[in-house]
Parts: structure tokens; C-alpha cells; sequence
């Protein structure tokens, strides 16, 4: 049976194969100027590599140089059916890492006439836990790459049990290899419906399955109606050029204030990136943690006075009223507010070797607020099973639940409702190492109730660094101030940059 349409509904059958794309959805991916950013998870061998170099191929996104190497290189390759080794194109990163210089994750990006994208590639092998978890912290999709021959494997569950964690909420299941298959038809939905009963179970709705052959291009930018005449749906490009963006989910107003200008006697300024949500001239608006309230009088950028600004404008806001604002303080909406309080619960990734210690006193930095916060680690996710088991220490790559408790008022969203807001880094205040990124997941009463059960957290990470091969960050609580760690060999490094946005 087929869901009835409406205008701004994807068609979907009864399994959630999508089956057409609105025209309303497809003007609005039109428009979205956004980049889409993913994640590519597989086990060994899938074909991950092969399916990143075809879309960078079939999407122009290798310099003619760079494509008469790989024809070079592939021409003594066992290759049966003649085309380039698209996991070639890949190599350069292959080299470092097996140097076990830097990369945790490495970022690359094409575009089609519709809309650019920047996909995060990460190791696949379990002790990379981490760096998959700092790629999907920025994803808005992930795709999961099975072999078709092969099905689902116990990696396959646990890449979709960590991008959930990290907030995923749009999978993508791309049957690889399905040429190997003789294009079987049966054994493709078997998969589609085996990886949708796994998602179905972490929660996730939003599953596209794709049959496609990444060495031949079929059903990834081009289709392959040839080979496949039973497949209708779109291919994998399709799919991206429609997903949402995770940025667009955001509500209420958060101005983290960078800096307060003030250039003259008649002129008070707070400066920051919007974090979430919008502002106009006219607006209330409540100054946090001091609980003050202002209206706000003009929005600058730049040199130019603006009518309104949104998430991801840095912009200077002027408030009706002298306020003690300082660096730190958050400017928010009077009518959606963040949590403030003593004491949180977090999701955490450990990433350096002592892991993280019970009760020890760590630096919380988000945004451009910085704190004294105490650890405890309550428990550990397993990834095999995809179940929580009580835990007193993280041990590196781990991924647990922790309790916060802050000095003072900390403020934040949970991250499900805005990962600049609800993310965090923790530094070691005896080396000044990273060694934790975490997302909120709720507030805690003093008494040890949470408030707000089961919203999600993550990480924030600031994802498109100059280079487009290696992005060498680590997790940062917001772009802005981000901290740019050189990691070699999982082994924490020097600092060696920081943006300033
Ligand atoms: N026939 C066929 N072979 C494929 C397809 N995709 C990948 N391969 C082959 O499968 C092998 C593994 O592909 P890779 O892209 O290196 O796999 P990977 O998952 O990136 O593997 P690692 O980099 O080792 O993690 C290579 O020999 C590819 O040519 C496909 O769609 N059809």
C-alpha cells in the first residue's frame, strides 16, 4: 500500500522505500544553500573507498590531474571490468594513516547543480570508535554500506548504534556489490528489510536502501535502470540532494557572547556567531546566567545594519538597556531558554589513553564559556550488543553516560536541539589535553532527577578545515573557538590552530 502524498511529503511504501520526490521538497533542497554533510560507515572491504571515489568522479569533483593518475594507477590493477580503482583516489589518506600520522577523520567535497556536500570519511575498524563518532557528530546522514553477497554484519550494527548516539536521525542503507549478486532482487530487500528492523530498533525511521554497484556507478550519481529495471527509486545523490540539515532543526535564540565591543562611549555591542534560531530588532530578549532582560535595538555585521540574523551569522547585537554583559554569557531568547543549573547528565567519547577518571575535576568548554566540572562516569554503552552496562571509568574510545557537576550555573540545550549549545570538550587541566567530547542529554535536579528525560546529545565539531584530504580536528564545542589538534596515532598533540570565525 502506498502512503497518501501531500504536497510537502516524500511518497514512501509500506516498507519506507521512498518511491517519489515531491516538487515542493525538491524546490526547497533547491534553495537550501546548506551543505549536507555525511557519513560513510563500513566493515573492511565494502567498498567504501570505491563508493567515495565514484561519487567524486561522477560528480566532477576529481581535477583532471588527479584523474589521469588514477587512470594510470588502476591500468595494472586486477580490475575484471576495466575502470579505474576509484578507492585510489583515497590512497594519499591510505599512506598517512598506515604511517600513523594524524587523520581521524578526513573530509572531501563535491557538488551537483543542486547542492554541495562534504562527506566524512573514517576507519572502519573498532578501535576507530572515535573517530567515527567525531564524523558523525557533524553528519545530518549516514551512509551504511553492507556488501550485498555478505548482509549484515555485527559492524553494521554497531556504526548505526554510534551515528544514532551521535543524533543521526537519516540513514541511507546502500547495498554494494548488488553486480556480484547478478543484480538479485530478493536478496536486496531481504537486506533493506533486516537493516530496517535494526533501525526501527535505535529509533531511526528514516531509511533509504539502495541497491547499487559502486566500482560500475550504478545508482549512485547515474542510475541503473539498465542492470536493475525492478529498482525505482532514487539513487544515492538523489537522496543527499534531499536530505534536511541538522542546523535547520534548531528554535530558540543563543548568541554566545565572544566579545563585548565597545568602541566609543555611545556604543555597547555583544559579539558572537548566532548558535541557534533568529533575532530582529525589537526582540526580548534574556541575558544568561544573570537572568536580565533587554530588547534589542539593531543587529550589525560587518559594516551593515541588519533586519534580522539567524543561526550562523556573526553578528554584533545592541541592546535598549546597560547590562553587565561579559565573554561567556549567553543572549537568548525571552520565550525559549536554555537549561541553567548545577548539574547535568552527558554522553561522552573518551579519546585520550587514561580515559576519563571518576570524581576527577576537568576544564568544560562550550562555546566560549569555560568551567570546573566534576566527572562521574555511570555507565559504558557495549557496543557489540548495543546495550548500557554500569561503568565507574571510561576507559579511550568509550562511549558513556556521565553526571556533571558544575561550581557554578552552567547553561546549556540538550543536544538534540542544538549541537553548538549542548556540546562540549573536556581538558585535562594538568596536561591541557583534550580528553572527552560530550553532548548533553538532560539537566538534573539537585535532588538527582533529570528534567528533561531522553534528549539526545553530542559533539560539535567544527568539520570543513582548509584541506580538503585532512581535516585534522578534534572534537571542539564550537566552531569559533574550536582548538585544532594535530593526533598522531590516537595520541593526543599540539595545538595547531584555532579559528576565529
Ligand atoms: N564488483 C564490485 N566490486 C566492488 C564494488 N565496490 C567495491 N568493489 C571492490 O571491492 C574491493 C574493496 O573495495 P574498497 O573500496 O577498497 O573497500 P573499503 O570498504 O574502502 O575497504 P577498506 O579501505 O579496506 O576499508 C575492491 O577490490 C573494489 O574494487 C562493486 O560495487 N562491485
Amino acid at each position: 500500500m502506498t502512503a497518501p502524498a501531500t504536497a510537502n511529503a516524500v511518497q514512501e511504501d509500506a516498507a519506507g522505500q521512498v518511491l517519489a520526490f515531491p516538487a515542493a521538497e525538491t524546490a526547497r533542497a533547491t534553495r537550501d544553500s546548506r551543505p549536507l554533510r555525511l557519513i560513510t560507515c563500513g566493515s573492511v572491504d565494502d567498498g567504501k573507498s570505491t563508493l567515495i571515489g565514484r561519487l567524486l568522479w561522477d560528480t566532477k569533483a576529481v581535477k583532471e590531474d588527479q584523474a589521469a593518475t588514477l587512470r594510470r594507477d588502476s591500468s595494472g590493477k586486477q580490475n575484471d571490468l576495466g575502470l579505474p580503482d576509484f578507492a585510489l583516489l583515497l590512497d594519499g589518506l591510505q599512506a598517512e594513516r598506515e604511517q600513523g600520522i594524524t587523520i581521524d577523520v578526513a573530509y572531501r567535497y563535491f557538488s551537483t547543480d543542486r547542492r554541495s556536500f562534504i562527506v566524512a570519511d573514517t576507519p572502519g575498524h573498532e578501535q576507530y570508535t572515535r573517530n567515527m563518532a567525531t564524523g558523525a557528530s557533524t553528519a545530518d546522514l549516514a551512509v551504511l554500506l553492507v556488501d550485498a553477497r555478505v548482509g549484515l554484519l555485527e559492524q553494521t550494527r554497531r556504526h548505526a548504534t554510534i551515528a544514532t548516539l551521535m543524533g543521526i536521525k537519516q540513514f541511507v542503507l546502500a547495498v554494494n556489490k548488488i553486480d556480484l549478486t547478478d543484480y538479485d532482487r530478493a536478496r536486496f530487500e531481504q537486506i533493506s528489510h533486516e537493516f530496517r528492523e535494526l533501525a526501527l530498533s535505535l529509533g531511526v525511521r528514516q531509511v533509504t536502501a539502495i541497491p547499487l554497484s559502486a566500482l560500475k556507478g550504478e545508482n549512485v550519481v547515474y542510475d541503473g535502470r539498465a542492470s536493475m529495471p525492478w529498482y525505482d527509486g532514487p539513487t544515492l545523490v538523489e537522496v543527499l540532494e534531499l536530505a534536511t540539515t541538522r542546523s535547520s532543526q534548531t528554535v530558540g535564540f543563543r548568541l554566545p557572547v565572544q566579545r563585548v565591543s565597545r568602541p566609543g562611549e555611545s556604543f555597547r555591542g555583544y559579539q558572537g556567531t548566532v548558535a541557534g534560531g533568529s533575532v530582529k530588532p525589537g526582540d526580548s530578549v534574556v541575558i544568561l546566567p544573570s537572568g536580565m532582560v533587554a530588547n534589542v535595538t539593531k543587529i550589525v555585521t560587518f559594516d551593515l545594519v541588519r533586519n534580522a540574523a539567524v543561526a550562523g551569522d556573526a553578528i554584533t547585537l545592541v541592546l535598549d538597556r546597560q547590562v553587565d554583559v561579559s565573554r561567556g554569557d549567553m543572549i537568548v531568547a525571552i520565550d525559549s531558554q536554555p537549561l541553567t543549573g548545577l548539574a547535568f547528565d552527558a554522553q561522552i567519547v573518551a579519546l585520550q589513553a587514561d580515559g576519563i577518571q571518576p570524581g576527577k575535576r576537568y576544564w568544560l568548554k562550550s562555546g566560549s564559556r569555560r568551567q570546573r566540572v566534576q566527572v562521574q562516569p555511570a555507565s559504558q554503552l557495549d557496543l557489540k550488543t548495543g546495550k548500557w552496562e554500569p561503568a565507574e571509568q571510561l576507559p579511550m574510545n568509550a562511549i558513556g553516560k556521565v553526571h556533571l557537576a558544575f561550581d557554578e550555573q552552567a547553561i546549556f540545550d540538550p543536544y538534540e536541539q542544538n549541537r553548538t549549545t549542548g556540546a562540549f570538550i573536556l581538558i585535562d587541566p594538568d596536561t591541557n589535553n583534550t580528553v572527552a567530547g560530550g553532548m548533553i542529554t538532560a539537566k538534573r535536579s539537585a535532588l538527582g532527577g533529570i528534567h528533561t528525560e531522553d534528549a539526545r546529545v553530542i559533539l560539535s565539531l567544527p568539520a570543513d578545515l582548509a584541506d580538503q584530504l585532512m581535516a585534522t580536528e578534534l572534537f571542539a564545542a564550537r566552531r569559533e573557538d574550536a582548538e585544532v589538534r594535530r593526533v598522531s596515532a590516537g595520541k593526543a598533540s599540539e595545538i595547531i590552530d584555532t579559528i576565529d570565525g
